[in-house]
């Protein structure tokens, strides 16, 4: 089922953990030509790149308030109960987030905190290519409104009524029709109907991802690269072979450019894993997406303990399953890693919907120097101080200083008029 390698050595560790990605080269030209005619023709753009790429006719680019609660209405009160379950676990989470200043006397006199103040228009984009996903609609938007930002605009090329019901329930300002880069580029350069907001959030696929980085070399903050879904897992004699079956089809069925990679310390486990997958994959209605994903994923055999964990290190997993003894340990020793998922009964998809921590996460190996989307992503920190007469007299000589060393003398002198001795 899944490729397999057997006790690979540590100079193709690398080399291993390749993503399977589109050529960047032709990804990035065509990117850069959707924002070059956004630009140009704004929400016309949008309407012909919606029916060229999705072969669906929009007019108005917004929805109405009408359109949203129409839909919204229509979905089954079982699911408002489970979107409602998974919106409170995720709000206590992110609520728990919360900065608390603190103002710190650095010496005599002289005091300096933090503030957090939030993003005010903050664009949220909500993948719904081949799936609606409507629970990023919760990762993205309720910590925005706790952070209290202002303007949150959604876009997405989904029109499942759980997306209506989601954004109404979380606050959501402003709701528009269209997907993919066209959407990115929208509300990174503004149009008639879609504002430009000051950060882009959100996963989605590889053109939606090259998209958001793009709009960053532009001067647009985003979160991170969040682009096709990965699981790394490690399995020791601990593991169960159908529950690490089904967490690895759990993301291998987002898209045929998924990965998963699984790490294990004995053949025979690899062996009955393969097993579960193949009788597994029959019955899932996206098993063609996933038997693709799983061609370019991994099932690899290392020696011991410590060749997973550099394994896993340098691998950077967007999500970490550790399907072992001691899990917590073990999850001491990974530095990099979008989210770990601990012991038998800690499915990755319970992270994707309503544990309480954000599915929004680096992939690609981004995990190394991302974080995943939390309620700091929707705030800037901005820096207060305030020094007294007697503060400045102790630090102002230091200052001066150090400023004509720098031969900054106007910096000096700031200084030394408000100084009332000066040796
Ligand atoms: N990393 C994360 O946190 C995370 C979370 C959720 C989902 N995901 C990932 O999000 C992705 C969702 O992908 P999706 O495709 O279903 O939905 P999507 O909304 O990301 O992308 C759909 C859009 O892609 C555009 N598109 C499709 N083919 C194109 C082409 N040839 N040229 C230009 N544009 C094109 C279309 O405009 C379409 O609207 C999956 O890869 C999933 O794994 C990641
Ligand atoms: N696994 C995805 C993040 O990679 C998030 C998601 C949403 N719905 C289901 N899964
Ligand atoms: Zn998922």
């Amino acid at each position: 089922m899944i490729p397999f390698i057997k006790y690979p050595t540590v100079d193709s560790f690398a080399q291993i953990c390749q993503r399977p990605s589109l050529d960047a080269q032709s990804l990035d030209q065509i990117i850069e030509g959707i924002f070059a005619q956004v630009e140009t023709q704004q929400d016309q753009a949008l309407r012909d790149f919606t029916l060229k790429f999705e072969k669906r006719e929009i007019q108005e680019i917004l929805y109405s308030q009408d359109e949203i609660s129409e839909l919204a209405n229509q979905v089954p009160d079982s699911l408002k109960k489970a979107i409602q379950q998974a919106y409170a676990n995720i709000l206590t989470f992110h609520e728990s987030q919360q900065f608390i200043p603190q103002k710190i006397e650095t010496s005599p006199g002289v005091i300096c905190w933090q503030k957090a103040s939030p993003i005010e228009k903050v664009g949220i984009y909500i993948p719904g290519g081949t799936a609606p996903l409507f629970s990023t609609i919760l990762m993205l938007a309720i910590p925005a409104k706790i952070a209290g930002c202002r303007e949150i605009v959604l876009c997405t090329p989904a029109m499942h009524p759980a997306i209506f019901y989601t954004a109404q329930l979380c606050g959501v300002t402003k709701m528009a029709k269209v997907g993919g880069a066209q959407a990115v580029a929208a509300m990174a350069l503004g149009t008639e109907s879609i504002p430009k907001v000051f950060k882009i959030f959100g996963p989605g696929n590889q053109y939606v991802t090259a998209a958001k980085m793009y709009a960053n070399h532009k001067g647009i903050a985003i979160d991170m690269p969040a682009g096709p879904s990965e699981v790394a897992i490690y399995a020791d004699a601990h593991a169960n072979p159908s529950y690490v079956a089904a967490d690895l089809l759990s993301q291998a069925e987002h898209g045929v450019d998924s990965q998963v990679f699984l790490v294990a310390l004995e053949e025979s486990f690899i062996e009955k894993t393969q097993l579960e997958l193949e009788k597994q994959v029959q019955v899932l209605e996206r098993k063609d997406l996933a038997l693709q994903a799983l061609t370019h994923s991994k099932a690899i055999l290392v020696k011991n303990r410590q060749e997973a964990i550099h394994l896993l290190n340098e691998y950077a997993a967007e999500h970490l399953i550790l399907a072992c003894e001691h899990p917590e340990e073990f999850a001491d020793h990974i530095v990099n890693a979008g989210s770990i998922f601990l012991g038998n009964f800690t499915p990755e998809a319970a992270g994707d919907y309503a544990s309480g921590t954000n599915h929004t996460l680096p992939t690609n190996g981004f995990a190394k120097a991302y974080s995943g989307v939390n309620l700091a992503s929707f705030q800037k920190k901005i820096t207060l101080q305030s020094i007294s007469q007697a503060g400045l007299e102790v630090l102002g000589q230091s200052i001066i200083e150090m400023a004509e060393a720098e031969s900054l003398q106007a910096h000096a002198n700031a200084v030394a008029i408000r100084l009332t001795t000066r040796s």
